[in-house]
């Protein structure tokens, strides 16, 4: 039995070693691009780890552990995020980028403290746990139904702008680590899960998903035994109960696949390579016909998604709480971004006008953060990815229904970005955006049977929320390219 001295001990080197990642993560996290309480200082005592889970490697090296910190930056609300690291007495050559700083574990020996994602020995780990569809502690290992991971594939981490941690295993899967962690059904878990079920080609194909139990909802830690078979068969593919943190998904990765960014961006700089008097239409490089085509793919996975999942109607007076909602966006990112203060009575006044929409608008799930960075172009076709909606949205309005416009929306926007983002001239970018938004378009009905552009003040209203969402994102994240929402909602506000 283990005496009360002994327990004592052992709590205060657990205070001891939590309270050196605190102090790491308090320096490291605002570095992250992933970290999304950026603008806002951490003062001492800003960061808590709240749970500290040793996976792997108990009393060895390398040691795997999942921690759970909240961020309590000053003036903002607290932030959870979930993050693997590793201990290891050396860090092995091409790992130094992603260390964090050197601990003292309960013995007192020094120990290198970093991001665990980077290293293939425990990045293995956590595929292998998820090949044996495997329970380590709280932390839960799904592997859906008929799939098989190959194991020994080499784990890489994908650079570049994301919200998350994606690792690429071999050319087979990507798993996508989750870095806030938020309690309750993730939204691109979900979507996923029910495309699939749906028959939805477009989409990469899920392959399985880790989840976490929440202490604090009581969670249902004690799950099962090794290849708990029965929380991940199809009768409950139950994804993320409300007590469960979804820490990571895994889909089948696309070795051939292109972003739209990418391709976008090609069409763009072609274009201005030509003389002034080309149009977009007859430049080299013209991404009219891809953007037919991506607003086919789009409608078919917007009519999956609502024949998978409920839909709704709102009615005019719910239009008018949309409208009141959008406003009180407004406002709040008018105080984050003060550049926005003189457009904000016009702007107001154009969300005005959802509340006089007559009609029902039909409501269903929806992508809800859709921009050129979440579709891939195949060999086959268009797929989309990430249905997790805008990150900085609570879950409920990620995962609450909308009307398939704002989808729309958040495509031509992009379109805008696209075309501005290279500072060519704002009149043939202009034309370039306005091009491949109209092929979108009749894309999309060419499936739909309805052209989106028909619903131009819902249209608006959704161009518009997305804008002003954009300028709090830039503000925080890309100040050199806060221009161009900022324009964006300047030609909003003068369209009304
Ligand atoms: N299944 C996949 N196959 C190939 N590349 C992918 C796949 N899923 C995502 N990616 C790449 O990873 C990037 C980030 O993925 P995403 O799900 O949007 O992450 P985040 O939520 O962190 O932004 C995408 O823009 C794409 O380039
Ligand atoms: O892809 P994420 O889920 O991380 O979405 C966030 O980041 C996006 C940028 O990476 C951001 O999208 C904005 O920039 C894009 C160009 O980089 C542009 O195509 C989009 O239209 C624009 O909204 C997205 O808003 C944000 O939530």
């Amino acid at each position: 039995m283990t005496s009360m001295v002994e327990h004592a001990h052992a709590a205060s080197a657990d205070a001891r070693m939590d309270g050196q990642l605190a102090r790491l993560l308090a320096e490291w996290l605002p570095r992250q691009r992933w970290y999304s309480g950026k603008g806002a200082r951490i003062g001492a005592d800003g960061v808590v780890v709240l749970r500290r889970i040793e996976l792997a490697g108990r009393g060895r090296d390398p040691v795997l552990t999942l921690v759970i910190a909240e961020v309590r930056p000053q003036g903002r609300d607290p932030e959870r995020y979930q993050l693997f690291l590793g201990l290891r007495e050396q860090l092995p050559e091409g790992l130094e980028h992603a260390e964090l700083g050197p601990v003292h574990d309960a013995e007192g020996r020094e120990r290198r403290c970093y991001d665990a994602l980077h290293d293939p020995e425990l990045a293995g780990w956590l595929l292998t746990r998820l090949a044996g569809g495997e329970v380590a502690g709280p932390l839960h290992f799904h592997l859906l139904p008929g799939q098989k991971i190959t194991k020994g594939l080499r784990s890489l981490v994908l650079t570049g702008e994301q919200s998350n941690t994606s690792v690429i295993y071999g050319d087979k899967f990507i798993a996508k680590f989750l870095r806030r962690a938020v309690p309750g059904v993730n939204p691109d878990l979900e979507l996923s899960l029910a495309l699939a079920d749906a028959g939805c080609q477009n989409i990469p194909q899920p392959i399985g998903w880790i989840d976490l139990a929440d202490e604090e909802k009581g969670g249902a830690a004690e799950a099962g035994g090794e290849g708990d078979e029965g929380h991940t068969g199809p009768a409950n593919r139950g994804y993320a109960a409300p007590e469960l943190i979804t820490v990571a998904t895994v889909s089948e990765f696309l070795p051939t696949a292109t972003d739209g960014w990418l391709l976008a961006q090609a069409s763009v700089r072609d274009l201005y390579a030509q003389p002034d008097t080309v149009e977009p239409r007859s430049a080299g490089g013209d991404f009219g016909p891809e953007a037919l085509r991506l607003g086919a793919a789009t409608a078919k996975v917007h009519h999956d998604l609502a024949t998978a999942l409920p839909t709704g109607r709102m009615e005019p007076e719910e239009l008018e709480q949309v409208a009141e909602a959008m406003i009180r966006h407004l406002h709040r990112a008018a105080v984050r971004v003060p550049a926005l203060n003189p457009y904000v009575p016009a702007l107001r006044a154009a969300l005005g006008e959802l509340a006089k929409i007559d009609e029902p608008v039909l409501t269903q799930r929806v992508h809800g953060d859709f921009h050129l960075g979440q579709v891939m172009r195949t060999v086959q076709g268009w797929v989309l990815l990430d249905f997790e909606g805008e990150p900085n949205r609570t879950l409920e309005e990620r995962r609450a229904m909308a009307p398939a416009t704002k989808d729309i929306a958040g495509m031509a926007r992009s379109f805008d970005y696209a075309a501005h983002h290279l500072g060519g001239d704002p009149d043939r970018a202009a034309d370039w955006a306005e091009h491949n938004f109209d092929a979108f378009c009749a894309g999309y009905a060419s499936v739909s049977g309805q052209d989106p552009r028909e619903q131009d003040v819902l249209l608006r209203g959704y161009a518009i929320d997305k804008a002003v969402y954009e300028a709090v994102y830039e503000a925080a994240n890309r100040p050199t390219w806060l221009s161009i929402p900022l324009t964006a909602v300047a030609r909003l506000a003068e369209s009304v």
